[in-house]
């Protein structure tokens, strides 16, 4: 099986205070990986490291194989990133930002066309394409966010809280995108809260607290080692609060 996302021995520390912890973890292909922790656990330290925003202290990434600190560019281009905040590019129209996003990534004209009108209709903001994103609200913003990130069509999905601000049916869209897109062999890595969607979404769950990797794996091999027919609502607060 390849591994799309290969977090090895991964630190992060601010100062003298280590934020993450020597972690390791596989976002598989095929698989939609859910990363759940308590606010401030180190997820988007995390996040930002597999995207190249930050570097690590230590330890080593690789997107498809490629390292993202010594081929950046190369590794940027496997992936789509939307990150935890959706206030980007406010003075440029919707369809100006996604044409500057799929200039950026060299889409052909008629693919980013057919993406922009899919994915427009499917989360409802085709008519507000025009209007500048400064007009939108905080959820049409991380509509428009999401879809510049995927308009190059990366095998990588990395979303940091994605569901956050979507109405329920842009957030029954964006799952079922997930799920399509792991249905063709590729990988989608994101960050919740929301336990539910968890554990009716992920195929693998990986548990981060303070820091240190509580578990990555399957969500049955998780309930095997655990209260089985337990929610993972249940788990995680069992888990998180008996490694405290
Ligand atoms: N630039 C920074 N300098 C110092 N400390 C930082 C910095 N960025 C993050 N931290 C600290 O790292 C820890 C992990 O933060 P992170 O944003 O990764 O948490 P998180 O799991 O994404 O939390 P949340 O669910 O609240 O978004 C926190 O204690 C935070 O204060």
């Amino acid at each position: 099986m390849i591994r799309l996302i290969c977090v090895q021995n991964y630190t992060k520390k601010y100062g003298d205070k280590t934020v993450v912890n020597d972690i390791s973890f596989t976002a598989k292909d095929g698989a939609i990986t859910g990363f759940i922790g308590h606010n401030g656990a180190g997820k988007s330290t995390t996040i930002k490291a597999i995207t190249g925003v930050i570097r690590p202290t230590s330890g080593s990434i690789t997107i498809n194989g490629i390292d993202i600190q010594k081929d950046g560019k190369k590794a940027k281009s496997q992936f789509g990133y939307v990150s935890d905040s959706p206030d980007h590019f406010l003075r440029l129209s919707g369809v100006e930002y996604l044409n500057f996003m799929a200039d950026i990534y060299d889409t052909p004209l008629d693919e980013r066309s057919a993406f922009i009108e899919n994915y427009a209709k499917r989360f409802g903001i085709y008519d507000s394409l025009n209007s500048t994103i400064l007009s939108y609200s905080h959820g049409m913003r991380q509509k428009i966010m999401i879809m510049g990130a995927l308009i190059h069509n990366p095998s990588v999905w990395i979303l940091d809280e994605p569901l956050t601000g979507l109405d329920p049916q842009s957030a029954f869209e964006l799952k079922q995108m997930m799920r399509e897109h792991v249905k063709k062999g590729n990988s989608v890595f994101f960050s919740t809260h929301v336990l539910e969607v968890a554990e009716k979404l992920c195929d693998e769950i990986c548990i981060i607290k303070k820091g240190e990797l509580l578990y990555c794996g399957t969500l049955d091999e998780l309930r095997a080692t655990h209260k089985s027919n337990a929610s993972l609502e249940n788990i995680f607060l069992e888990l998180t609060e008996t490694k405290e």
